[in-house]
């Protein structure tokens, strides 16, 4: 199969995140997209393909959520229902010293990072076939992360049930959303409360080559969260705070 070349970028790297690409992270950034497109012959895994759409909508996107705001050079990370690896992949090939791990509770998806993740020598990513309201209350996974991401899951309460949990006391969720309106707001600034956090900021951007909307909503966990949360799997979706 003949594969299109991503677009390098360099200036949009610069002018929009103050970082661009060395060569090995864009020769990694090129082989995740090779693997996504012969994953997706097995599998959905997504469905923009088209290099320019790949490089804005999901590298560009995945790493415009984190950059600007998160400093750290080591930190450990989880990214909540990864799906193909977005935006995990990218944030463990653009930062080498961050520990992620990539969680989604479809078997099939997390197989395709393991062999992704190992095709791409990222020796920094760990992979998780579960449910988040299950490791949310294991031992191993509560209050370990400094940093939780989430993208396209779930209603913005939803995100926040599963996300407080695993941060740290003084960590930080990254919820990216599209649109965001006023009534949203209110029910995540509501549930936030209830789960031991606090909304910090509500960073709204365009996408630099076809100028979507884009929100990130930075919460931070300011206290423990009540040990109900997360409740019981299908529960938050059925039932959001
Ligand atoms: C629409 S995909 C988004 C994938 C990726 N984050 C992205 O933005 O491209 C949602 C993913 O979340 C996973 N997911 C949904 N609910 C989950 C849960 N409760 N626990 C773990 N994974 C979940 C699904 O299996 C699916 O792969």
């Amino acid at each position: 199969m003949l594969v299109a070349t991503l677009p390098e970028f360099a200036d949009l790297w610069q002018s929009t995140l103050n970082w661009c690409p060395s060569e090995q992270e864009r020769s990694q950034f090129q082989a995740f997209y090779e693997l996504i497109l012969q994953g997706n012959q097995q599998q959905n895994l997504t469905r923009i393909t088209e290099p320019s759409d790949f490089w804005e909508k999901h590298l560009w996107d995945s790493l415009r959520g984190v950059f600007p705001k998160v400093t750290q050079s080591r930190l450990s990370a989880i990214d909540i229902g990864t799906g193909a690896g977005f935006p995990g992949i990218p944030m463990a090939i653009a930062r080498p010293s961050w520990n992620v791990t990539l969680l989604d509770s479809t078997r099939k998806k997390i197989n395709f990072l393991q062999d992704a993740s190992r095709s791409l020598g990222l020796t920094n990513v760990r992979l998780l076939s579960d449910r988040v309201e299950q490791i949310g209350q294991s031992a191993g996974h509560r209050e370990a992360y400094q940093l939780a991401t989430i993208r396209a899951v779930a209603a913005a309460p939803v995100c926040a049930e599963y996300a407080l949990p695993l941060l740290k006391v003084g960590g930080l969720a990254v919820l990216y959303r599209g649109q965001w309106t006023e009534e949203e707001a209110i029910a995540l600034d509501q549930a936030v409360q209830q789960l031991g956090g606090a909304v910090e900021e509500c960073d709204r951007f365009e996408t630099p080559l076809t100028q979507g909307v884009r929100h990130c909503l930075y919460i931070r966990k300011t206290e423990p969260t009540p040990r109900e949360f997360p409740r019981a799997i299908g529960i938050p979706t059925q039932t959001p705070l």
